[in-house]
């Protein structure tokens, strides 16, 4: 209830902050967590995520990643989003796993519904979506950078990009494991979710978690150069091309949303579960110390 009052109002003023840059000409627009410029080519917008220390996916994050996207969508001169971080190192950590140890269940299936979400709205954009992958990209950053329609990332071992969660005791969902398989092939899917895989760079090359290396310093322009390639594709032809390609396993989840969150829920709150988030929540804090 009070995130869906915090919506309209993120909304709302974006959409006084968005005329008001009409008149200045400065085409940006921020909530806290999520940067949106648009300079640079014509119908092009930069979304960077800023949630430091690592852009992990809390409640307050989802949501403005969502009415972001809202909003791109809605407006009409927009045709394509490169997605990246402003969190050195790190495109995204995933989804919070503070939103998923110790709290309720009721708090369970509110984050569960905001992630399917964000995930039907991005996975279905019309727009064409590049992801200019500036750090490390586990579990949901992965998922994100999975939502777009070319992937590149920049060629520095340090950082590593898969669907992990097999390695912290969860399951991902069949959502994440079927956009995997659509992207990698059953059997590199199968392997990488049962293993938890983290892929380093030319890994993730090889089996096609990504599309294109580039040296750090090069991820945007190679992006904005990707993107041109696709801007030049009339919209009409790629959005239902995409939409033919991408329908069946969007209209999967859609099907069954809410048996989801209620699997989602019970799984997360089992206690066995809840142990090993803890565990991993410790192993990443002795990490630090
Ligand atoms: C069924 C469900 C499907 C699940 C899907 C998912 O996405 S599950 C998600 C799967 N995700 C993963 O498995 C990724 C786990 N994270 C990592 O592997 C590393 O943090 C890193 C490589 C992203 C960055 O390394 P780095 O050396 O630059 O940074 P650092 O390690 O020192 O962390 C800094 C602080 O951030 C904290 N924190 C980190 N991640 C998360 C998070 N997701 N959430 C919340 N907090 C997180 C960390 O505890 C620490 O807190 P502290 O002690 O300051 O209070």
């Amino acid at each position: 209830m009070a995130l869906a009052a915090a919506r309209r109002l993120l909304l709302h003023a974006g959409s006084r902050l968005g005329r008001r840059e009409a008149v200045d000409g400065a085409r940006r627009f921020a909530n806290k967590r999520v940067l949106v410029e648009t300079e640079g080519p014509a119908g092009v917008a930069v979304m960077k995520l800023r949630n430091p220390p690592v852009n992990s996916l809390s409640l307050e994050c989802l949501t403005e990643f969502t009415i972001s996207l809202e909003k791109l969508e809605n407006d009409k001169s927009i045709r394509g989003v490169i997605l990246t971080s402003e969190c050195p190192g790190i495109f995204s950590a995933g989804l919070d796993l503070l939103e998923m140890y110790g709290r309720n269940p009721a708090h369970y299936a509110e984050y569960w519904k905001n992630v399917q979400e964000l995930w039907l709205r991005l996975y279905t954009s019309n727009m064409i979506l590049v992801s200019a992958i500036n750090g490390a990209s586990p579990a949901g950053g992965c998922l994100l950078a999975l939502c777009c329609d070319y992937r590149v990332m920049a060629d520095n071992p340090k950082y590593t990009i898969g669907l992990n969660e097999s390695l912290l005791g969860i399951v991902a969902p069949f959502w994440f494991k079927d956009m995997y398989v659509n992207t990698i092939g059953h059997r590199e899917a199968e392997r990488a979710l049962q293993l938890g895989t983290l892929f380093p760079p030319a890994e993730a090359l090889k089996v096609g978690v990504v599309d294109e290396l580039v040296p750090e310093d090069k991820v945007h322009s190679k992006a904005r150069s990707v993107m041109a390639k696709w801007l030049a594709i009339p919209d009409h032809s790629r959005q239902l091309t995409k939409n033919m390609m991408r329908k069946a396993t969007a209209d999967n989840l859609i099907k069954q949303r809410e048996a989801d969150i209620q699997n989602f829920t019970s799984f997360i709150s089992k206690d066995s579960i809840q142990k090993s988030l803890h565990m991993y929540l410790e192993k990443l804090k002795q990490k630090k110390g």
